[in-house]
């Protein structure tokens, strides 16, 4: 370990110092050995290591003054900085300055009394603060010593904190020791202050002018006790500034994880180890007290049911746990996590962490992430004919009523998008769930349908798992297919609707729901209640308001509108160049009867985008079945009434190949029994080579 030592006294670099016993005489020899050696070292540039009564550090610090050109003779010491400067370095050390003043305020007056001044400075020397005797303070003003002026070895030469700033230790210069004769009557002692990763930070120095004759006071007195004092100073001062470091960032904790709190989405509780709450973020005391009432320091069994309190006394912790919680206006089902605080002692738990989620909120995310979300609107349905329009005004007027709403037309008429259309006028902030009941096994629809308590049975989820009915809270529950509901399946879901509840399979609770049914079917339902195959009380529930969709060969006006759409819809997504349909591609496609209505449509014209060329769709980029079922219907029209001469006939047959074939006159002369020149002959003869 390093020592610092004068002759006086000595220190380590721990802030131990040791003083060697001294006596008035040795001091007052010291003192004048080392203003000789001053005098060499200044006229004679005699070098101070060799000098027997200084310490090296001290010589080696007389060196790198002269090197700093200071003047040994100067009458005001160190330089001063401007006033922006001193501001912002005043700004900059000002917890350093308070804490300072806050310690120096308890013994000021001891300073006063004893004639010694007391001084503050930075990291590089500038003075921050002064205090003590007035004389000595003025005495000291006199030779710059004030605030904002900058005091280190570079600027003032050899003075007792620029040392303690370099050897980052407490050190005590005595008089002569000082490199300006200005200060050769003063003791200086002075404590370096670091801060938590031992950088410096700042000294405090104690000084005291002596007067002509120094050695006459009484040494032990000043000796012994100033740079122990300044010494155990700057530590009170380094422990403050650590305390109040470490207080500030709790602060800044505390409010980081307030704003955490704050941003989480759910709601965040904190028990003690009694279940009190300590903590509750907004989202959780909402939950627990609407009314605004403060619920920190009251117990949660106030607010929960058993089944969270059964988890709280177990201490063990749970991811998923489906419960209520009950304020003073309603009870809600939601979904808790609990996680306990680990303690000191074995299996002692600190308190609880309870993350809490209203159900509806949960349900309502399941529906965005499972795409549970109506897209169209009334405007999306494309059709101007007469039986369009009305279908559409009649749905607007449904939409407004609220009743449940039975959608009949055949498949791939649009029944879902108008179910849609019909949930985004009345409900567009609410779920969209569909259930298609001829999708899914018979033996699943219940549990789909009305959800199932966990462990219900074997394979189901260990928590359960909310219904299609749950999901579709403050929405509308489109169910497709309705005539392929089980028969037991619709006695349930006409309680449902009745009672406006629904308790899951295996469940004990009942969970309100409240929800609009639109029911679609392609059947005859009526005819099914007739052959006891459908509910009747379940049919007039669903059926309060009935729509009929038209298929789409009663709506030949719509046909070439919505070929259109989709021939748009489809090059604008994929980045096809828009093709234009050939007069006879659009002449098939309004013979054709469509029996797979506006999906077998949009179906064909995907076909047709992909299959065309040269910017043309052509009867032979469209589906075979289209094609062939047309030309079959033509030729047997034509075939019946058209044909007036065996020209006629022969023309509408070659025609009819060469629809059937795609325009493939190869095929076309194979299926009509002709070489392919004759056909080519033909072609033109009657005028139908131009036509395809
Ligand atoms: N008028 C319309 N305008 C635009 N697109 C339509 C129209 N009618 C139907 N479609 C489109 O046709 C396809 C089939 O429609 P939808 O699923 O609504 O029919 P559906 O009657 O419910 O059929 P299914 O009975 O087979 O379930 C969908 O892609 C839909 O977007």
């Amino acid at each position: 370990m390093e020592i610092i030592r004068t002759d006086i006294a000595c220190y380590d670099n721990q802030s131990n110092f040791i003083l060697n016993s001294v006596d008035n005489d040795l001091f007052q020899r010291r003192w004048q050995e080392i203003r000789q050696c001053k005098q060499r070292f200044i006229y004679y540039n005699e070098d101070p290591r060799n000098f027997p009564c200084l310490t090296p550090v001290v010589a080696d610090s007389w060196l790198r003054s002269y090197k700093f050109k200071i003047d040994p003779f100067a009458k005001k010491i160190g330089h001063n900085i401007s006033k922006d400067d001193l501001e912002a370095i005043l700004l900059e050390n000002s917890m350093l300055i308070s804490t300072t003043k806050t310690l120096i305020d308890a013994f000021k007056h001891l300073l006063k009394i004893s004639g010694y001044m007391l001084c503050l400075h930075n990291a590089n020397g500038t003075i921050l603060y002064l205090d003590g005797d007035d004389n000595e303070i003025s005495y000291f003003k006199s030779i710059n010593a004030v605030i904002g002026a900058v005091w280190n070895e570079a600027t003032s030469g050899t003075i007792a904190h620029g040392l303690s700033m370099i050897l980052k230790c407490p050190v005590q210069l005595i008089g002569p020791e000082h490199y300006c004769i200005t200060l050769e009557n003063t003791i200086c002692s002075a404590a370096p202050i670091m801060d938590e990763k031992g950088n410096l930070i700042g000294t405090l120095t104690l000084v005291q002018a002596l007067g002509e004759r120094p050695w006459e006071k009484n040494l032990k007195n000043l000796l012994s006790h100033t740079l122990g004092w300044v010494a155990s100073l700057a530590v009170a001062i380094e422990n403050s500034l650590k305390l109040e470091e470490k207080n500030r960032r709790l602060l800044v904790m505390n409010n980081t994880l307030e704003t955490i709190l704050s941003c989480i989405d759910a709601g965040v509780i904190a028990l003690d180890c009694d279940n009190k709450i300590i903590k509750a973020n907004r989202e959780a005391a909402l939950m627990l007290s609407p009314s605004g009432d403060k619920v920190e320091g009251r117990y949660i069994r106030d607010f929960v049911d058993d089944r969270v309190m059964q988890v709280l006394t177990s201490q063990k912790p749970v991811n998923y746990l489906e419960a209520t919680i009950r304020n003073c206006k309603k009870e809600r089902h939601c979904v808790f996590s609990i996680q306990f605080i680990p303690g000191q002692k074995e299996k002692r738990t600190e308190g609880a962490i309870i993350r809490v989620n209203l159900s509806e909120k949960i349900n309502n995310l399941v529906n965005v992430r499972t795409g549970a979300v109506a897209k169209y609107h009334f405007d999306d349905i494309i059709g101007n004919s007469a039986c369009i329009n009305h279908a559409k005004d009649l749905a607007r007027k449904f939409a407004d009523a609220g009743e449940n709403i039975l959608l009949i037309g055949e498949s791939g008429t649009g029944k879902e998008l108008f179910a849609q259309a019909i949930h985004n006028q009345y409900r567009p902030e609410g779920p969209f769930v569909a259930l298609n009941c001829s999708a899914i096994p018979r033996n699943l629809i219940e549990s789909e349908l009305f959800g199932y308590e966990g462990g219900t049975f074997t394979g189901a989820e260990r928590n359960g798992r909310p219904g299609k009915i749950e999901l579709a809270h403050k929405g509308t529950l489109f169910l497709d297919e309705i005539g392929d509901m089980p028969i037991e399946t619709q006695a349930t879901l006409l309680r449902v609707l009745e009672d406006k509840r629904v308790m899951r399979l295996g469940g004990r609770k009942y969970i309100p729901v409240d929800f609009r049914v639109i029911a679609a079917t392609n059947k005859n339902l009526y005819q099914m209640v007739q052959e006891n195959q459908f509910r009747l009380d379940l049919y007039f529930r669903l059926a309060v308001l009935k729509l009929e969709i038209p298929p789409l060969r009663q709506r030949q006006e719509d046909i070439l509108l919505l070929c259109q759409h989709f021939i748009e819809y489809y090059c604008k997504k994929t980045g096809h160049v828009l093709p234009t349909i050939s007069p006879a591609a659009k002449k098939v496609i309004l013979n054709y009867e469509w029996p797979g209505n506006v999906r077998q449509l949009e179906n064909a014209m995907i076909y047709a985008v992909n299959m065309s060329q040269d910017g043309i769709i052509d009867v032979r980029h469209l589906p075979n079945e289209i094609v062939r079922e047309t030309t079959q219907k033509n030729a047997g029209i034509r075939s019946i009434e058209g044909v007036t001469s065996m020209k006629e006939a022969e023309r509408i047959v070659i025609q009819n190949a060469m629809i059937y074939t795609g325009n493939n006159i190869p095929k076309a002369a194979r299926l009509l029994g002709l070489g392919k020149s004759t056909l080519y002959r033909k072609l033109k003869q009657y005028n139908l080579d131009k036509a395809y």
